[in-house]
């Protein structure tokens, strides 16, 4: 009898965390996890996953047009995340492929409260600080010095439904809250509600100390912040980045905290992933990176999982497999 063959591609998480979502894949066919190089091609992509015909993808690798010109009859590629900058929707759409994701609104809490975790963790030196004690240097502390957030102002570049959850938290602080979005996703009266501005970008920058990066990576925001960019912002600005790695230039961002013009830098995303140890921004305290685990808590982990699960049983309820068909006439 055919069977439905489901790879499971560069999560980490998913059916790890949850073994229940991994089962019900079992349910329906066969399931095999991949973990490939993030930079495999797409001739190379495709001759590993020859004979899959659902995969349940990561941020990684890309599913480009080489990828699907090579590809057999590929069914569904669900997204477990939001971000599907990593998946050709146009050479998917002709290969015939669905591509989904999860629920625009099961990551908002997750990833905008771990945006502002990490911000202030950074702030505050909290990492280096532990680090510290556990070298026996306890009587360091004066060293741990940071900034309060209290009436400062703050600024959300991409305020979509993570970035405007961010802009709520900040709201708590009583300081300006500013936002840049040519689209955001703002109900009615949500702007005067939560006493957020939307300003152009130089305005933000111009404006912000601590500023969030919320905007999803399209073709024209690639390097959105890059040295010029940098160069309008004020000095000692802290930004924290838990969208997507390529919206900075980090050579750029680098240079400026390096030349104390940015205060520092968190981010648990970056342009290319996995992180190495010997990336610049590990070596610098000025740097809090996480290895992109923004949604790993068991509740939004649980809902990302569910829905990859109910999307591959979609495709196979609208897509029955034709001798699947037959067996059972
Ligand atoms: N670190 C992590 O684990 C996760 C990261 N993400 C990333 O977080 C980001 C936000 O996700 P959502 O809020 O769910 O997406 P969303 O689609 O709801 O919001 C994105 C917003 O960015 C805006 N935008 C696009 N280009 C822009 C630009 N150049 N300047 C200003 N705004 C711009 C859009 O108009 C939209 O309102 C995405 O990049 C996504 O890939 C999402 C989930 C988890
Ligand atoms: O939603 C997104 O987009 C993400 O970045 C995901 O949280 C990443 O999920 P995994 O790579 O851990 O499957």
């Amino acid at each position: 009898m055919a069977k439905y063959r489901i790879a499971v591609v560069n999560s980490s998480s998913f059916g790890q965390v949850f073994k229940e979502h991994w089962q019900a894949l079992e349910k329906i066919g066969e399931v095999k996890r991949f973990m490939l190089p993030t930079d495999i091609d797409g001739k190379s992509l495709a001759e590993k996953l020859q004979g899959f015909n659902v995969v349940v993808a990561s941020v990684t690798p890309n599913f480009n047009q080489e990828f699907f010109d090579n590809k057999d009859e590929l069914l569904l590629i669900s997204r477990h995340g939001i971000g599907y900058n990593n998946v050709d929707l146009a050479a998917a759409k002709a290969h015939g492929t669905k591509v989904t994701i999860v629920s625009p609104l099961v990551e908002r809490n997750a990833v905008a409260e771990n945006a502002l975790a990490n911000l202030m963790a950074l702030v505050r030196q909290a990492v280096p600080a532990g680090d510290a004690i556990k070298a026996d240097h306890y009587e360091d502390r004066a060293r741990f010095m940071g900034n309060q957030f209290s009436g400062k102002t703050f600024g959300v570049i991409g305020a979509g439904n993570i970035g405007s959850r961010v802009a709520e938290l900040f709201g708590i602080f009583g300081g300006p809250v500013l936002i840049n979005d040519p689209d955001p996703k703002a109900p009615e009266g949500w702007l005067e509600n939560n006493n957020v501005q939307r300003v152009s970008l130089d305005e933000l920058l111009e404006r912000a100390d601590y500023i969030s990066l919320n905007a999803s990576l399209n073709d024209d925001d690639y390097h959105l912040i890059d040295a010029a960019a940098l160069k309008k912002v004020k000095k000692g600005v802290y930004f924290v980045n838990h969208a997507r790695g390529a919206l900075i230039d980090e050579n750029a961002m680098l240079a400026a905290v390096e030349a104390g013009q940015v205060g520092g830098y968190a981010a648990d995303t970056m342009e290319v992933e996995p992180v190495r140890a010997d990336h610049p921004f590990l070596k610098n305290e000025h740097f809090l990176i996480t290895p992109h685990t923004s949604a790993y808590t068991y509740e939004c982990l649980h809902g990302m999982g569910e829905k990859c699960v109910s999307d591959v049983q979609n495709i196979v309820n609208e897509r029955p497999l034709v001798r699947e068909l037959t067996a059972k006439l």
